[in-house]
């Protein structure tokens, strides 16, 4: 086990809890909480042309907090490598779990969908689209909420989110016939369209669209022709029509959304896409503790907080807040 320096004193790194492309997730202990984390580990040089996503995705993570995604506490930038330490969430991925379950029934499945639908509105009032969704880049906490990752292929577009993107990204499969057309689009009706694929997918155990030849799947996503097993609600059918239109103007804007229907049945709540807790609200309780262990000034605890550095400050109070969330003690453990 390589022992990487810039983490010495502040996490304790144990196993590789995944590893992707140009990057590696270890499970990691906040030595000052005992609070496990992940921390998302990349290589400057593997990265190469790569490396201007890992700063989109960083600022992103910065603005971006809310209930459903992931939670970035602190960032690391060494000569050599990027260090993103995350929020730690056990439950693994939502793909495995649909594997697992074969397919979830409609009930569970408004439950996970209901998630996604208030991540996404809240990316999109923010200013962002996710351009990558898809059930790897959904995980479940140890209380089995969802939580979105890996905003590396996010945009933000000039201008907000009316002006159009012309990147291709993203999983092919989930990726909106405008996008595999190479037209231009908007980020936010491809991410709709992205949660039409991953609704049939909770639904279905399988994709709408797939092939292992990319052109051949490329003509089924443009031609918006899916198959519909006999086990759908006709409710279920008329949502996944309503999100898999092709085209992007006659599909259902995120806002109407949150109040469909389908999304309100067994909840007659619309889904709610405001964060649960205020970022500049500094908590006192947090403070009184941060205060004690460093034996610093309440007010310049708080300046230095509301600075949002995300160094280990910035990590050391979220955890905090975390615990007090949670309604766990809120103390930090002197390291002698
Ligand atoms: C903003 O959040 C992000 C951004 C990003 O680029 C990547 C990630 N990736 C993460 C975050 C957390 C975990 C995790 O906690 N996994 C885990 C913990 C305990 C047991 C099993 C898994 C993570 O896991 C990667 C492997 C999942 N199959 C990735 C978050």
């Amino acid at each position: 086990m390589s022992h990487y320096s810039a983490l010495k004193g502040y996490y304790h790194v144990r196993e590789t809890i995944g590893s992707g492309g140009f990057a590696k997730v270890k499970l990691a202990y906040h030595n000052l909480t005992g609070d496990k984390v992940a921390i998302k580990i990349m290589d400057k040089r593997q990265l190469g042309e790569d490396l201007p996503r890992v700063r989109t995705e960083i600022d992103a993570m910065k603005v971006l907090s809310q209930q459903h995604i992931c939670k970035l506490y602190q960032v690391i930038e060494t000569e050599e490598k990027f260090f993103m330490i995350l929020e730690y969430c056990p439950g693994g991925e939502l793909f495995d779990y649909i594997v697992a379950k074969d397919r979830l029934l409609e009930e569970e499945a408004r439950g996970f969908f209901r998630q996604i639908a208030s991540a996404v509105a809240y990316i999109h009032d923010k200013g962002y689209a996710h351009r990558d969704l898809k059930p790897e880049n959904l995980l479940l906490d140890e209380d089995q909420h969802l939580k979105m990752i890996d905003f590396g292929l996010c945009a933000k577009p000039q201008g907000g989110m009316q002006r159009h993107l012309a990147t291709c990204c993203g999983s092919p499969a989930y990726a909106a016939p405008e996008l595999v057309a190479g037209q231009e689009y908007l980020g936010s009706e491809a991410d709709v369209w992205s949660m039409g694929v991953l609704l049939y997918a909770l639904l279905c155990g399988f994709l709408p669209f797939d092939d292992d030849n990319i052109a051949n799947l490329y003509k089924k996503i443009q031609s918006g022709k899916y198959d519909v097993p006999k086990w759908l609600t006709r409710e279920s059918v008329k949502l996944l029509d309503d999100l898999l239109q092709v085209d992007p103007k006659k599909r259902i804007p995120i806002k109407h959304l949150l109040c469909h229907p389908w999304l309100l049945t067994g909840y007659d709540v619309p889904v709610s896409f405001k964060p649960k807790h205020k970022k500049r609200y500094i908590d006192e309780d947090c403070l009184t503790e941060l205060s004690v262990f460093y034996n610093r000034r309440r007010e310049d605890l708080k300046r230095e907080i509301n600075e949002w550095n995300y160094d280990y400050l910035t990590a050391t109070y979220l955890l905090l807040l975390n615990r007090k969330h949670k309604k766990r003690p809120i103390r930090l453990i002197s390291q002698h």
